[in-house]
This record gives C-alpha cells, sequence and structure tokens, in this order.
C-alpha cells in the first residue's frame, strides 16, 4: 500500500495520492497535477502524517519546478498547509535548497522517500528492544504506512513485535474526532493480521487501572530541544496515565521531526482547526445549533513524561541524561535501555 506515489510523464508529471479521507471504506486515489491541489489535499487530511508531510512538501516542491512555474511560491505555500509537523517545511525547504543549487529537484524528494523507508525499518528494529514478550500495546491515532515510509514510526514498533510474536494484543484509541485511529491504524492492523480492538479516547483510563496496557508507543509532529513531544490532541492525557501507572510512554519519530530551533515545547505552533470537524459527526450536527467548540489538532507532552524516544539513529533514553544525544550502536546494543 503506497500512501503517495510520483507519477512520471506521460501519467504526469504528479503527485499520486490514497485519499486518507475516504477510507477504510473505500480506496480512493487523488492525482495532483499541480502545487494548489496538494496544499489542498494536505489541509484536508487525504495527505497527512508528520513524515509523509515531509515526503508530500519535497515532491510538491519538484512538482512546481517540473511544471516549471514559481518553485519558490509554491515552496512557501506548501510550508503554510500545516503548522505544527515540522517534516512539511523541512522537506520542502531541502527540495528547494537542491533547486537553488542546480541539483535535481526530484531526485531530492525521492531521497527524502527513500530515506523515510530505510529510517521506519530502523526504528522498527530499534523499537522491538523496549517491547516486553506478551506486550498489551495501546497507540493513538495513526503512524503506520498512512503517516510515514515504510511501515511507519510507532506502527513499525507494532508490526516488528507482531512478527516477532512479541505482541498479545494492540489497543487502539479511536482519536476523535477525525478518527485517525479508529479509521486508519484499524485499517492497517488488519492489513497486518495484528489481534486489535478500538476503544473509545475516553475509554484508555480504565484500561491503565485494569492493568490492560504494558506500553504506549505514539508518534510525533514535532520535537523540541527539550524533548517535549508535540503529536496528536489526546497524546498528553495518555503520558499523564503512563506515568501514573508505571507503563513505559514511548515515542517514535525520525530526525527528521526534530526541530532545532523549538526550544521547548512552547515553542512549536499548535494547529487550530475547524469546529465543524467536532460539531458534526458523519455529516450531522451533534451539538444544538451555532454551538461554539475547541479543536486544537495537537497537544505537548513534557519530556520528563517520555521513557524513551526512538529514532532511525537510536534510542534516547533519560539514562543518558535526557540531551539530545542518540545512543549508537546496534539494535541489540539498546536492549538494556
Ligand atoms: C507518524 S507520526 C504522524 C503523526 O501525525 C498525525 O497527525 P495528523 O493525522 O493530523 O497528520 C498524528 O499526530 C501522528 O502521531
Amino acid at each position: 500500500m503506497k500512501a503517495l506515489r510520483w507519477l512520471d510523464p506521460p501519467e504526469g508529471p504528479a503527485i499520486a495520492l490514497l485519499d486518507q479521507t475516504r477510507l477504510p471504506d473505500e480506496e480512493v486515489t487523488l492525482v495532483c497535477r499541480d502545487v494548489p491541489s496538494l496544499v489542498a489535499a494536505i489541509r484536508s487530511l487525504a495527505v497527512r502524517g508528520a513524515p509523509l508531510l515531509g515526503i508530500a512538501g519535497g515532491y510538491g516542491v519538484a512538482l512546481a519546478a517540473a511544471l516549471g512555474t514559481d518553485v519558490q511560491a509554491a515552496a512557501e505555500e506548501v510550508i503554510r498547509a500545516r503548522p505544527t509537523a515540522v517534516n512539511l517545511g523541512w522537506g520542502a525547504r531541502r527540495v528547494l535548497s537542491a533547486y537553488a543549487e542546480g541539483r535535481d529537484p526530484l531526485a531530492e524528494a525521492h531521497a527524502i522517500a527513500a530515506e523515510e523507508d530505510e529510517a521506519s525499518g530502523r526504528m522498527g528494529e530499534y523499537g522491538l528492544t523496549l517491547v516486553p514478550d506478551g506486550a498489551r500495546v495501546l497507540t493513538h491515532c495513526n503512524t503506520g504506512a498512512l503517516a510515514a515510509g515504510g511501515h511507519g514510526t510507532a506502527f513499525a514498533l507494532v508490526v516488528a513485535a507482531h512478527r516477532a510474536g512479541r505482541l498479545k494484543h494492540l489497543w487502539v484509541d479511536e482519536t476523535r474526532p477525525l478518527l485517525q485511529g479508529a479509521r486508519l491504524t484499524a485499517y492497517e492492523a488488519r492489513r497486518h493480521g495484528i489481534p486489535y480492538a478500538v476503544l473509545p479516547d475516553n475509554a484508555a483510563g480504565s484500561l491503565f487501572a485494569a492493568g490492560e496496557v504494558d506500553l504506549v508507543v505514539v508518534g510525533a509532529d514535532r520535537i523540541a530541544r527539550d524533548h517535549s513531544v508535540a503529536n496528536k490532541i489526546g497524546t498528553y492525557p495518555l503520558a499523564v496515565l503512563a506515568h501514573h501507572h508505571g507503563v513505559p510512554f514511548v515515542v517514535v519519530a525520525p530526525t527528521s521531526t526534530f526541530d532545532p530551533d523549538a526550544r521547548t515545547g512552547g515553542d512549536i505552533p499548535i494547529e487550530r482547526r475547524d469546529p465543524a470537524e467536532v460539531t458534526f459527526i458523519g455529516g450531522r450536527r451533534v451539538v444544538p445549533e451555532e454551538s461554539p467548540a475547541y479543536n486544537p489538532a495537537f497537544d505537548v507532552t513534557p519530556g520528563h513524561l517520555v521513557t524513551a524516544i526512538v529514532t532511525e539513529q537510536g534510542v534516547i533514553t533519560r539514562a543518558n541524561g535526557g540531551n539530545l544525544g542518540l545512543l549508537g550502536g546496534t539494535a541489540s546494543d539498546n536492549a538494556g535501555q
């Protein structure tokens, strides 16, 4: 399953997307033949997920170059599409730099996609070292191949644990209001034959209280230098629950999600989305007419609540003083972390 593909002529130049707003019922391909249509797809979450947005941002700039349109303006338009996932700007700026230096922008966009595929495999390997046998894992939102390269980020850890026979069960937070967990993570879990159950976000606490969660794994949209983690709204409460119940809370993200310009979580812009995403369900209003609604798309988990950050370069744990220095070596070297 490819969430995003570049189309060369004669089909392209274009970017083919698996329209995630139509999943899980319909697998519809959306073909973006210009940057405005890609920006609209990013804003509607037809394409989403921090690392995948980095890939999309890169191909968006490459598309502008292939079409002979204003590449700088295209990059700025793509970067403005969503504010929180640092990867979007990172991917667009990296391809823009290649173009400015006279290098092939499409080759650079392909390189980003290949690197994120490789990163996913390594995060799965490193993440596996943190998974106990018979683990009941809880995850939030969607962090699979619909959100990143390869098998994803946190979901790559889940797939690795399943293949190693260490995963007893996957708890999937539905992830209101856009239901990335119920619609997308459940879709991916079924494709992998992973035993799972979907739960209302507000049921997670009762699972912790019943001792039914051994590990929490989530993705990230931006990680600040103090290890504050911006991720889908509802992540912070899970970190507090995990801390209270002594359950490891693990973030899985490629180094393209780290923002050295964000000193603390307070420096991370939080996207505010249309209140109608809260007040309407399935096209039906579920609140009194004209009810106001609060709809932040992300929250920030402070670093002291994060047990470990798994990257493609290794595992960051509090054992290394909580700095951004990565533990090197192989995945097995980190087994004891
Ligand atoms: C692979 S981490 C993806 C990250 O992005 C998601 O947000 P959205 O669905 O709004 O793009 C969510 O925060 C995931 O953890």
